[in-house]
This record gives C-alpha cells, structure tokens and sequence, in this order.
C-alpha cells in the first residue's frame, strides 16, 4: 500500500512572528463560478492556491473556458465555454462544484449536474438551490443520480429562503443577473464571502445591491463583461492562527485582514481571555492569562462560523473550565472528538452538543483529519501538545489552507509535511 503524506508535530513552541493571510477559499470558488457567465477575461487577484482552486480550475475548463494562472493571479475566460454538463468524477470532488448551476442555467438554459453528494459533515441537500430556481422558471428533472434542469430564459422572481443558505443565495444570486427582470432574495445568506460575489459580479457589469444584509436584489442585464478583482481575505484561515497563538502561548501579528470580518470569532476568543489588538491594517493575537472555558453555538454569519467549530473545540480542551458547544449548521460536524480525545482530550457528545472539560496539557498521538477544519484543529492541539503528534489524511487539509505547514513553521512551529511514497 503506498504511503499517505501526513504531517508531524512537536509541540510545545509558542507561535511568533507574521503571517500574511491568503485569499478565501469559500471567496473566490463561487466566483470563479460567477466567471462562467461573461464572455470576457475575468483577471483575478490574491487567488489563493489551494486544492479546491484546482478542482474548479479543471471544472472550468471541462466546461470549455481557458483558465490561466501564475502564482496568485488567475484569468478565467469562458467565451467560448460549450458544456453545460459536469461529470459524476469531478462533482463528487468537491462539493462547491454545485455552484455552476446557477451560472450554467443563466448562460446556457440548461444543466446536467450530477448530485454533488454528502461529505463527512451532514448530508448538505440542494432543496433550497432547487426551490429558489424553480420560482425563477428552471424545470428540474432528477433522473438516476443527476438533474437534467432546463430554461428557456430565466425570470426575476420574489424568493423567500427557508434557512439562509450561502451556497444557495450564491446560486440564485449568479443565475438571477442574467435573467429577465429583477429578482429579490430574502433571509439571504450574510456571509462576507457574499459580498464579495456580489462586488465581482458588478464589476462584470451585473447589477445586485444588498449582499451583506437580509434582502439582496438583482435587476437582470443582457451580457457580462471583463472584470478585474481581487479576493478578500480568509476570515477561517485568520481566525485558526489566531487559536494557534493562543494555544501555544504565543504572540503573532496578522497581515492581510479585514478585522470587521473576524468580530464574531475575535469577540468569542476574547471571552475566553486571549489578547487581541485590532490594528487597522493587521491584528496583533498573544496569550495574556489562563484561558476560560466559554459556550459556543454555530450560527449562519455574523453568528460564530461552524468552519471554526473544531478549532475553538481544540482551545477549549485545555482551557479552564466546562464549554458546552453546539453545533446547529451541519448536523455530523463533531468527528474530530474521537481524535481530540486520542490526545487526552474530556469530550462528551449529547447530539448535536459536545461537553469539553478543560484538561491542563494534550499529549501527542497518532490522529485522522477526518474533514478539513477538523485537520486544522489537530494540528493546533498538535502545536500546544506534549510529545510528537502525526496528523494523517491531510489532503482535506491541504482543499483549503494555502501552505499551512510553512506559515507555521515561519512563525517557530516545529511542524513538517512527510510526503507520502
Ligand atoms: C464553499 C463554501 O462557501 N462553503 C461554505 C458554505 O457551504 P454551503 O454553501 O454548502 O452551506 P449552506 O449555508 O448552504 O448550508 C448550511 C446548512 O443548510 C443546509 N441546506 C443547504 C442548502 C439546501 O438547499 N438545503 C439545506 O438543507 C445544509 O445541509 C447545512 O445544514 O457555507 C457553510 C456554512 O457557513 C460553510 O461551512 C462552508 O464552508
Ligand atoms: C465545509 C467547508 O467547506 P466546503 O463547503 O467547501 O465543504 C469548510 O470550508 O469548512
């Protein structure tokens, strides 16, 4: 059996120096979907080079666009983009691969989209994607294991959200500005990351105004065109170097902020007692006293994100006191307890809520990152554990943080990559 890459720890170095923070990852997969309906160029910037990235690079050109990138600038350009349909192979490679639905049906009036599938952290349906483009005219058929969905040309229509999905809102949100009329969505998604869709879709010349509150519009135009845009910052990978300061004792400035994106995950990590200093342009993150055990409940934004869940449970292991955290996003996002525990962690899982007792020190093991964020809670109980820790399954890590091991390393973790063989 060949080998798989994994990633050893010894832990125990308080985290020093900056990091600069890599553009997001739930950012710019929507929109380099969004380039799938101009007939232009689309140049992007501070495109972060991730796996997923390179998953919806090969979905594109499956698809028929050029995709061109050098380092972290990326050109998309789908004029002469045919397909309409995404094979079964590289649907179930990535689950955000579902977001060419929208602009799929908005360009050409018709999709054969295979189900994108389950993943490890809740069976994640598409009724609300269907249901939102249903009302705006698309005719969805479900045949054996895909969608065969056509329109003749889209209608603006008034859509009420059950629950305010991101992937949802952004589907309808990309689908609505190239159809006739003007559609309004409401209990939209709030997400930072829809803002930033909605600024690229402008930019083609699309006109939406509202992301970032509950109600978004969209008046339907004709054409898209070439754009320029660079990708905002991720907020998940800022707010696990944050975690990964504080579980190590450390101190550590963070580049390449937007501070108001971080509030919900700096306002809970300073009830737990961790320095943070908001300096405009960068954050300044260090331990300044024992840390508290605090309760968490996931919520859509600007709740705290469920992509941080794993992480703040890794600080709460070793923190002072009893956390209660809820899980209410995705109903099987707990399955690094298991590997927590391995490490010494308290853990008891009642449903969707885990009880962690704080426990003064982790001890290193052999752990599975059985999902993305639950690979980067690992390796931060991994830093602040005792002894060596190896971290295996890390190709869920590597679909969305941009060379993690590195930015750790230059900031004094001993952590290294093994390839596999
Ligand atoms: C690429 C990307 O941006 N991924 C993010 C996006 O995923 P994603 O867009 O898949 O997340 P959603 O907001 O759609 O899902 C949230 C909840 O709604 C449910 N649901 C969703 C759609 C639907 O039609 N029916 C339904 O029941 C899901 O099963 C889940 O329980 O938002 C999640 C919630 O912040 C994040 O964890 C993911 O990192
Ligand atoms: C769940 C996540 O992503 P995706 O929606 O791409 O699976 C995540 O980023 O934590």
């Amino acid at each position: 059996m060949v080998a798989e890459s994994c990633i050893r720890i010894k832990g125990g170095t308080p985290l020093r120096g900056t990091v600069a923070i890599s553009g997001a990852k739930n950012a710019i997969l929507p929109i380099m979907a969004a380039a799938l309906m101009s007939k232009g160029r689309c140049e992007l910037q501070e495109v972060p080079q991730l796996q997923d990235v390179l998953v919806m690079c090969e979905v594109l050109r499956h698809l028929g666009a050029t995709v061109t990138s050098q380092g972290n600038s990326l050109v998309i350009d789908a004029g002469q983009a045919t397909t309409a349909e995404v094979s079964s192979d590289l649907m179930r490679r990535m689950r955000a691969s579902n977001l060419v639905l929208g602009p799929l049906l908005a360009r050409f009036g018709r999709v054969r989209l295979f189900h994108p599938g389950g993943c490890s952290i809740g069976s994640r349906p598409m009724d609300l994607h269907v249901k939102g483009l249903g009302k705006m005219g698309a005719v969805f058929e479900e045949r054996f294991g895909y969608y065969q969905v056509e329109a003749t040309r889209l209608q603006g229509a008034e859509i009420h959200l059950d629950f305010p999905s991101v992937g949802a809102t952004e589907n309808l949100m990309m689908a609505a500005c190239l159809a006739k009329g003007t559609t309004v969505i409401r209990n939209a998604a709030k997400e930072p990351e829809i803002v930033d869709l909605q600024n690229f879709l402008n930019s083609m010349g699309a006109k939406v105004r509202g992301a970032g509150l509950d109600v978004i519009r969209i008046e339907g135009v004709d054409e898209l065109h070439d754009c320029q845009h660079t990708i905002i910052p991720d907020r998940i990978e800022a707010g696990t170097f944050m975690i990964g300061a504080a579980m190590t004792g450390g101190d550590i400035r963070l580049t390449n902020v937007i501070p108001e994106h971080l509030e919900p995950i700096m306002a809970k990590l300073r009830e737990v007692g961790v320095g943070i200093i908001d300096e405009g342009d960068s954050i300044r993150v260090f331990a300044q006293q024992a840390h508290q055990a605090v309760n968490l409940k996931t919520m859509p934004y600007p709740g705290f994100p469920t992509d941080m869940q794993p992480q703040l449970m890794a600080l709460m292991t070793i923190s002072e006191g009893t956390s209660i955290i809820t899980e209410s996003i995705f109903e099987n996002r707990f399955k690094h307890v298991d590997e927590l525990r391995r490490m010494g962690a308290d853990i008891r899982l009642e449903g969707r809520v885990a009880i962690v007792k704080g426990v003064p020190r982790l001890s290193g093991a052999v752990v599975e990152a059985t999902d993305l964020r639950a690979g980067a809670a690992l390796i931060l109980a991994g830093l602040s554990a005792e002894n060596g820790t190896t971290v295996e399954k890390i190709f869920h890590v590597d679909r969305g943080y941009e060379r993690l091991v590195e930015k750790f390393s230059s900031l004094g973790a001993k952590i290294e990559r093994i390839p596999g063989g």
